[in-house]
């Protein structure tokens, strides 16, 4: 069984059962979509599945070889969170080398995004422009899997179609599963989408659906009335 598998996902935060036997799947030449309201537990499965948060139980694997903890997988999946994770005073040159297996390095060093911000230090971007530089590191690393949270908060119009090439460019080899309110742009890359809706997921076949089970308004029903996405 190829593919990042998380199975039988618990978490319990308190007297609150946030995530109820989860399963979430993701293979390359994947972009799975994963929506749902704040504080439906997006967030805490991602981290349970790269190993930063602990969970009440777990079962992930990747390409059949389980996943216990952040160290045993630590080549093979990267999450970006949803704040900054860079360290501020090293330049982005030198985080080009941690982050990128050999064979990109020439290759994200004369990205037009990149470049201008090679001698800078990770303090002296911009929010977008750190944003930026974070997605791009780890699309470049050589993980085959990656978990996006909130690629796109903070990123301008131009910057979001950049991100969104750069995803669907290396889909062929890797997988994503990518969780972001702003749920058009989402929708417009996603392979598949599951939604997070009160401790479970549901796989959601027509936008739709989406309407039906809480997430978006019902005055956006006339958007995806001709039900036009990839999914
Ligand atoms: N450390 C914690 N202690 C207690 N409760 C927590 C903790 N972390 C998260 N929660 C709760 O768990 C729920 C899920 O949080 P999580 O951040 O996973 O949601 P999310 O779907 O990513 O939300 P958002 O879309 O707002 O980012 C929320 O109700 C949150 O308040």
């Amino acid at each position: 069984m190829s593919g990042l598998h998380a199975d039988s996902i618990r978490k319990q935060y308190g007297d609150r059962q946030v995530l109820n036997d989860i399963f979430l799947s993701c293979k390359t030449g994947e972009i799975v979509g994963l929506l749902g309201r704040n504080g439906s537990g997006k967030s805490s499965l991602l981290k349970i599945i790269f190993g930063t948060l602990s969970a009440d139980n777990k079962f992930v694997s990747v390409d059949q070889r389980l996943m216990p903890s952040l160290f045993s997988g630590r080549d093979l999946i990267k999450y970006l969170p949803q704040d900054s994770f860079l360290p501020a005073h090293i330049k982005i040159k030198y985080l080009i080398s941690c982050f990128c297996g050999k064979a990109a390095r020439g290759l994200v060093m004369a990205d037009p995004l990149i470049q201008p911000h090679l001698e800078k230090q990770v303090a002296q971007l911009s929010g977008g422009e750190k944003r930026l530089i974070e997605i791009l590191l780890l699309v470049h690393s050589e993980a085959k899997y990656l978990l996006l949270d909130e690629p796109f908060n903070g990123l301008s119009p131009l910057q979001i179609t950049a991100v969104k090439t750069i995803i669907q460019k290396h889909e062929a080899v890797k997988g994503f599963v990518i969780t972001d309110h702003d749920y058009p742009n989402v929708l417009d890359i996603a392979s598949r989408i599951v939604l997070m809706d009160q401790g479970n997921t549901r796989v959601i076949k027509d936008p739709r659906e989406l309407i039906q089970f809480g997430y978006l308004p019902k005055s956006s029903l006339h958007i995806y009335a001709g039900g036009e996405t990839n999914l």
